[in-house]
């Protein structure tokens, strides 16, 4: 059966004038609300192309450096650092195996300086990774600003504040992935037992742990799926109808669970994984594959580590019973306790790397 694709609203966000400001930030929210995920068009004002696919380079050079460089940035319990091929489990209830990638996370810069170890294969290049990071930045806070207004949250500028950097650190990370083609996982001769099966993933099921998460996908590159309010499997195209001349790919944005939580459930962390192609099916998306290696970016927003996940002021939110939505099914995190933004992130990523916290306290 041919799988649904997902329909995902494609927004433009570089307007000025007030007026159209106001007209995007409604349709962002609507956006928010329904689906959770959103495309928001690239015309390259916000993030310039190039600095898009010099990040990409950077990205292949890095994963393809030898491993021992690889090895000397192992990811540490900060989140920042290497995360080998399967260390990761995104969705540890129901897989067998980690997740088929690696990752490269990196935190905060000072003065366009890493505060972490950088493979020397692109540590010339720190500047440039900083200055994508800021470029990320700069366009969450928009986001975040939008989605204020939207809300008609009070202040607006309620969202954006708590990611001011100046108002103290987050867990905010731009992480580089690459997914290796399924060819590369083939039993070796001598049989190295990590061969994957019909179930298994290149990421687990999961809903994003920050605010809001940017995506930058390549061209021609599938896999990436989210579980629709049917509860079904959509794949996410990289180019959807209607950009395919666009300079760039859509920025591909998506509700965490901290702006579910900020908004009792009303804004939609969805649940999302990447698959490989299933042996037999017929491509799900045209021109789109998946046996190929696959590169993405992904940079997670979120805001001030102090932050404590409560309501916030806004009407629509108040008046909002997530009962009527059945969106605590989607994220059962949003039902907890009252805990700050950093809190959270550190049960989350307890949960997803099986080994790196296992000598610490809890
Ligand atoms: O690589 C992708 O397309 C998605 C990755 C993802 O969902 C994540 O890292 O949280
Ligand atoms: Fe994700």
């Amino acid at each position: 059966m041919m799988a649904q694709i997902a329909k995902i609203p494609i927004i433009d966000i570089a307007s000025d004038t007030e007026q159209d400001q106001l007209k995007v930030a409604k349709k962002l929210v609507e956006a928010a609300v329904e689906h959770g995920f959103i495309y928001i068009r690239n015309s390259g004002k916000d993030i310039p192309i190039e600095a898009v696919e010099g990040t990409f380079d950077l990205s292949k050079k890095l994963f393809a450096a030898p491993v021992a460089e690889k090895q000397a940035c192992t990811i540490q319990p900060n989140n920042r650092g290497w995360s080998a091929m399967q260390y990761e489990t995104l969705d540890p209830k129901n897989q067998r195996v980690g997740d088929y990638k690696e990752a490269f996370n990196f935190g905060e810069f000072i003065d366009g300086k890493a505060q972490q170890p950088i493979p020397p294969t692109i540590s010339e290049h720190e500047g440039q990774i900083s200055a994508f990071r800021d470029l990320c930045h700069g366009v969450c806070l928009k986001i975040n600003t939008l989605l204020g207004i939207g809300l008609e949250v009070n202040p607006p500028s309620f969202f954006a504040s708590a990611h001011l950097r100046e108002n103290g650190p987050s867990g905010t990370t731009l992480r580089f992935l690459y997914y290796p083609p399924l060819s590369d996982l083939l039993p070796a001769a001598d049989g190295d037992g990590n061969t994957p099966n019909e179930d298994d993933v290149r990421a687990g099921a999961h809903s994003d742990y920050g605010s809001i998460t940017m995506l930058f996908r390549l061209k021609g590159q599938a896999g990436l799926e989210i579980l629709t309010r049917q509860n079904t499997w959509a794949p996410v195209p990289v180019c959807p109808p209607g950009t395919e001349s666009d300079p760039a790919p859509p920025i591909l944005v998506n509700i965490g669970d901290l702006l579910s939580y900020w908004t009792n459930g009303l804004l939609r962390s969805t649940v999302h994984r990447v698959v490989f192609p299933r042996r037999g099916e017929r491509v799900a998306v045209d021109g789109e594959t998946s046996t190929e290696p696959r590169y993405s970016i992904a940079f997670f927003c979120h805001p001030v580590g102090t932050t404590p996940l409560l309501p916030v002021p806004s009407e629509r939110v108040r008046n909002f019973r997530r009962s009527e939505d059945g969106g605590e099914k989607n994220n059962p995190y949003a039902e907890r306790k009252v805990m700050t933004a950093d809190e959270h992130l550190q049960m989350r990523l307890r949960a997803s790397y099986l080994t790196l916290y296992k000598d610490e306290k809890a």
